[in-house]
């Protein structure tokens, strides 16, 4: 878990983020059921047609309303996280919703509104930019893209998409995939293009909520090898012998 000094006292944050009504629902006449309070970070449901109950009322680490925007969830929540990140801390942004919900909207976001650019997008430059004011320090940086889809993963980013691939435990890694495809990337250019090509082969069908539905769960994954390469260890890799070589993950999900 990251610092307190850089994630503040939670080690795991909880926000909530509600789209506006889609033409879908306009067309059906629905009506917005859920209200936020958004300075108390609240969230009222109401149960339609019973106005006279209280509404449901829910409280999180924050919360973001339809006239709110990924660049404002980034700064609030990614930001410290990722530069955690760069500081050696692992990091990982989960979105979890039914279909439909925006989570795709949130991670991989859109290029129109600059706004409503993707938390994906947002990291690479962050991290890139991070790389960029570094001194003495090197980095490598990596990026995988998988799938789980039917139960069986899948490599986004491989020869063959549709090949399946095992998963297997390590007693110190934890789990993972062999041979799935780590790609070393260079630039943000670089890290859209990966991520285009990987959303490209994801399976995707209609569902009755959303008729670009990913059908699956999705893993994006950062791997930041940082070498200190000066007189001094900074603090996180004081403990580590030479060379001074960390790896962090940054993982980044999108889950129905
Ligand atoms: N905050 C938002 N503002 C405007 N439009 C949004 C917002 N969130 C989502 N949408 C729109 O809602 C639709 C569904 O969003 P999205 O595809 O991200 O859902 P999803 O949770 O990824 O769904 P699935 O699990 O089916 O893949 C899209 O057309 C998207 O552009």
């Amino acid at each position: 878990a990251p610092s307190n000094v850089t994630m503040g006292s939670e080690s795991v944050k909880v926000v909530a983020r509600c789209r506006p009504l889609d033409d879908r629902e306009k067309t059906l006449c629905c009506k917005m059921v859920l209200s936020m309070d958004v300075h108390r970070c609240q969230c009222f449901i109401e149960k339609p047609g019973a106005q006279d109950e209280p509404p449901k009322q829910f409280t999180f680490d924050g919360t973001y309303y339809i006239n709110q925007t990924t660049e404002q969830l980034y700064n609030e929540i990614a930001y410290p996280l990722i530069e955690g990140v760069t500081e050696g801390y692992n990091g990982t942004i989960f979105a979890y919703g039914q279909t439909g919900s925006g989570k795709s909207f949130t991670m991989q976001g859109v290029s129109e509104p600059a706004t409503q650019k993707g938390v994906i997008p947002r990291a690479f430059e962050h991290i890139f930019e991070s790389i960029q004011c570094a001194e003495n320090t090197k980095f490598l940086v990596r990026a995988s893209y998988l799938e789980i889809y039917n139960e069986e993963v899948r490599d986004l980013l491989g020869s063959n998409t549709k090949q399946k691939h095992e998963l297997k435990e390590h007693p110190e890694r934890g789990v993972y995939v062999p041979d799935l495809t780590m790609l070393t990337v260079h630039s943000v250019g670089e890290c859209e293009r990966i991520m285009e090509q990987g959303w490209k082969n994801r399976a995707v069908a209609c569902t009755l909520m959303n008729k670009d539905s990913s059908r699956s769960h999705s893993i994006f994954t950062i791997r930041l090898e940082i070498c200190n390469t000066g007189k001094y260890a900074i603090i996180y890799t004081k403990t580590l012998t030479k060379p001074c070589l960390i790896c962090v993950i940054l993982i980044l999900l999108c889950c129905s």
